[in-house]
């Protein structure tokens, strides 16, 4: 009976290898399968920890998860080369802005995340299971893209509260996943925030994940991050006419950036 199963189990896992092996597709699914798989087993994991340690929704719990998280890159390959750590190191409240390329993006979050820190994310997020459980727990703010009515009043609720609570806010300024190995436009959200607050914005820039992760050709294999978290721009004095200008040059320093990390000629070097 027991070897039965044995041989069943052998079997499937001799299928799906030789399937892996065959096929990038499969590959790739069931790579990703694992991922999603990993995140809602942890996430369960992390919630119960997090409920018994912190007794509800509070930033303390990212500490929890920061730690589970960071163990995932070794699942697939992934390593991260760090640099800048210490311009997270500002007086008080901030806003972090980073480019945001994939679902993998959230290994590279946590691998530099600081304390105190929440992100902004889609209100979507809420309905994946357990992962949207932890990520509630984790404090995160959730924002209806599709009415920014809506998300600017949640935002300058922020605004008041993180003196208060002294907390860092994480922001996605593309709104959006793009793994092309350039940026989006951004949106004004994050700096509208750090205006009215009157708090620094810190860039951080994670170089591109093309050369290893590629939805569109099922590539998914392990690689390098450059991660640089970049030095704080103030915003003392600076009011809502300036903010414009901040995202501009935010944007420009992070897209030149992004390509020094990714080893692709900027393009100033481009056109001359
Ligand atoms: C233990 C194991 C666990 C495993 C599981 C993992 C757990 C991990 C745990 C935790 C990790 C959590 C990870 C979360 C990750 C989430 C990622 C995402 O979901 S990314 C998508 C959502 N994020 C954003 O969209 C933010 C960026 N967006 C913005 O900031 C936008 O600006 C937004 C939404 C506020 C409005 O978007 P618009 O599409 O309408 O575009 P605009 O051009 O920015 O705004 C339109 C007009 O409104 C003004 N405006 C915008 N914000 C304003 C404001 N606050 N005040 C005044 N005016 C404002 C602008 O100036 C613009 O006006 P004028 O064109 O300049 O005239
Ligand atoms: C029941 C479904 C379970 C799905 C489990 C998914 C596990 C992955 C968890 C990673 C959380 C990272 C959040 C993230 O990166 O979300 C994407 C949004 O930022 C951007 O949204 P979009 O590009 O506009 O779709």
């Amino acid at each position: 009976m027991e070897l039965g199963w044995l041989l069943c189990g052998t079997a499937v896992l001799l299928l799906l290898h030789v399937l892996m092996e065959l096929s990038p597709a499969v590959n790739f699914a069931l790579r990703i399968g694992f991922y999603c798989v990993l995140c809602l087993v942890s996430s369960a994991l992390a919630a119960a920890a997090c409920l018994l340690v912190n007794g509800g929704r509070t930033v303390k719990n990212m500490r929890i998860i920061k730690a589970v998280v960071k163990t995932f890159k070794y699942f697939f390959g992934l390593r991260f080369e760090v640099k800048g750590l210490e311009n997270f190191e500002v007086e008080g409240p901030a806003i972090i802005v980073s480019n945001h390329q994939s679902i993998l993006d959230m290994m590279g979050l946590m691998e530099v995340l600081p304390d105190n820190c929440v992100q902004v994310g889609k209100k979507e997020l809420m309905y994946t299971g357990t992962v949207g459980l932890i990520i509630y727990l984790g404090g995160v703010i959730f924002i209806n893209r599709k009415s920014t009515s809506s998300a600017k009043m949640v935002m300058a609720e922020v605004a008041k509260t993180m003196a208060a609570e002294n907390l860092k806010v994480w922001v996605y300024p593309e709104g959006t996943r793009n793994c092309t190995g350039d940026l989006l436009p951004f949106k004004k959200g994050a700096f509208h925030l750090a205006v009215q607050a009157q708090v620094p914005v810190i860039p951080v820039v994670y170089s591109s994940f093309t050369t290893f992760y590629n939805p569109k050709t099922n590539l998914f294999t392990s690689g390098k991050i450059k991660v640089e978290i970049l030095p704080p721009i103030e915003t003392k004095g600076l009011t809502s006419d300036d903010v414009t200008d901040l995202t501009d040059r935010c944007f420009h320093t992070m897209r030149e950036t992004l390509f020094r990390l990714s080893g692709r000629p900027s393009e100033a070097k481009d056109s001359s």
